[in-house]
């Protein structure tokens, strides 16, 4: 299985968790390619079996400039030229790709998280298929990953294989 895994960070932690789940992935034997949101492809290759789209949650949803500047007044260590809502706009869609959404949030429990708008978006911009997969903990002490959310995304990376088995391919 070939993954394409686009990750949206300003303090790092999606990024770590986009990079176990990509070493999951590969563990298991599938291909991982994992670009940062402002140098991802608008144009999906067609051997892409599954996309992945990580984002940070900003005021219970995706990022904006206003919200990432913010983070950067924070001591945020990146600073991407756009975000995850702003990519979606721009690739081009493919009703049929499997897709899968995560994000990194402070706090857990039933309140909206940027994945699931970043699925809401994906599928109003055409990717029908898109379906929110899972949310990673930042302790807001150390603005750190929580214990044990890297293991966890290194899982879900492994399980992943089985969203793809039985689905047609892109297009
Ligand atoms: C401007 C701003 C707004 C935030 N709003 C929320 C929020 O509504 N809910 C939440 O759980 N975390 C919130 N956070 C914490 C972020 O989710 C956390 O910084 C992010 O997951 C870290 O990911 P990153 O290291 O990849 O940037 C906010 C952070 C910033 C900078």
């Amino acid at each position: 299985m070939n993954v394409l895994i686009v990750c949206e960070s300003s303090f790092g932690n999606t990024r770590h968790v986009a990079e176990a789940i990509a070493a999951g992935l590969r563990k298991e034997g599938h291909q991982a390619h994992l670009y940062p949101v402002d140098q991802a492809p608008r144009e999906i290759s067609r051997d892409v079996d599954l996309l992945l789209v990580g984002t940070p949650t900003h005021n219970m949803t995706m990022t904006t400039a206003a919200t990432r500047a913010r983070a950067v007044d924070e001591g945020a260590t990146e600073s991407p030229t756009i975000g995850i809502h702003e990519w979606i706009e721009l690739v081009t869609p493919m009703r049929h790709l499997p897709v899968r959404t995560f994000d990194t949030r402070t706090t857990g429990g039933f309140l909206p998280s940027a994945a699931r708008d970043a699925t809401r978006a994906l599928k109003s911009n055409g990717f029908h298929a898109a379906k929110t997969g899972q949310s990673f903990l930042v302790d807001p002490i150390t603005s750190g990953l929580r214990d044990g959310e890297l293991e966890r995304a290194l899982n879900w990376g492994m399980s992943l294989g089985s969203v793809v088995s039985g689905t047609p391919r892109a297009g």
